[in-house]
């Protein structure tokens, strides 16, 4: 028979959680977030693949999206959170507190895990992958529009120059607790 704490612990283990990886192009979104999602037993969507075809042209092309060019994409992944029926994190750069509102009005209990860095290291982290879509020309204009989580959002931050599997070691033992 297991004693109250191992029950407590288990149940703590197969929680159903959602979370969203967040931060700019480069933070790790889809490298930790698909390593925490295997860590916490659940599904990884990357967000850059629920992007319509004319967001990922025009940021290839060098243009930032706007408001209204993210609102269809974030309440498509506020939907895909909804559904989940299992643990989900999705890879999803969620920059501004209104677009985390968003995807909260859909999936309530959303959480945040918050890559943050400097912009040499993310300038750094873009450049060593060319092939990407995503132009370097755009860091500034991410970093410009990136809002900070607030006290009142469920969420954590980690400092993108630890390793991923420190950072989904973190994150993991955070979610869980
Ligand atoms: N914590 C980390 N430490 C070292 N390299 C990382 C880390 N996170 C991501 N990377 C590398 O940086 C690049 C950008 O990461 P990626 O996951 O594609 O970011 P995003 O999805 O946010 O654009 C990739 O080449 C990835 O392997
Ligand atoms: O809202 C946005 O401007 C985009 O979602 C952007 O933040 C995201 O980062 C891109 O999808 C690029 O993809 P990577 O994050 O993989 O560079």
């Amino acid at each position: 028979m297991s004693t109250a704490v191992e029950r407590a612990e288990s149940d703590a283990a197969s929680r159903t959680l959602h979370v969203i990886a967040m931060g700019v192009s480069g933070s790790g979104k889809s490298t930790v977030g698909a390593l925490l999602a295997e860590e916490l037993g659940g599904e990884f969507v990357d967000g850059d693949d629920l992007h319509p075809a004319a967001n990922v042209a025009k940021m290839a092309a060098g243009t930032p999206l706007d408001d209204d060019d993210r609102a269809p994409w974030l309440r498509e992944i506020g939907a895909r959170m909804a559904a989940a029926t299992g643990t989900m994190v999705i890879g999803c750069s969620a920059l501004k507190r209104s677009y985390r509102d968003l995807i909260r009005s859909a999936a309530p209990d959303t959480v945040f895990v918050h890559m943050r860095g400097s912009r040499e290291l993310l300038a750094e982290r873009m450049a060593a992958r060319p092939e990407h879509f995503m132009p370097l020309s755009l860091l500034d204009s991410q970093l410009g529009t990136l809002e900070e989580l607030e006290p009142d959002e469920h969420g954590v931050a980690f400092d993108v120059a630890e390793p991923p599997a420190q950072i989904v070691r973190e994150a993991a033992e955070w979610l869980r607790a």
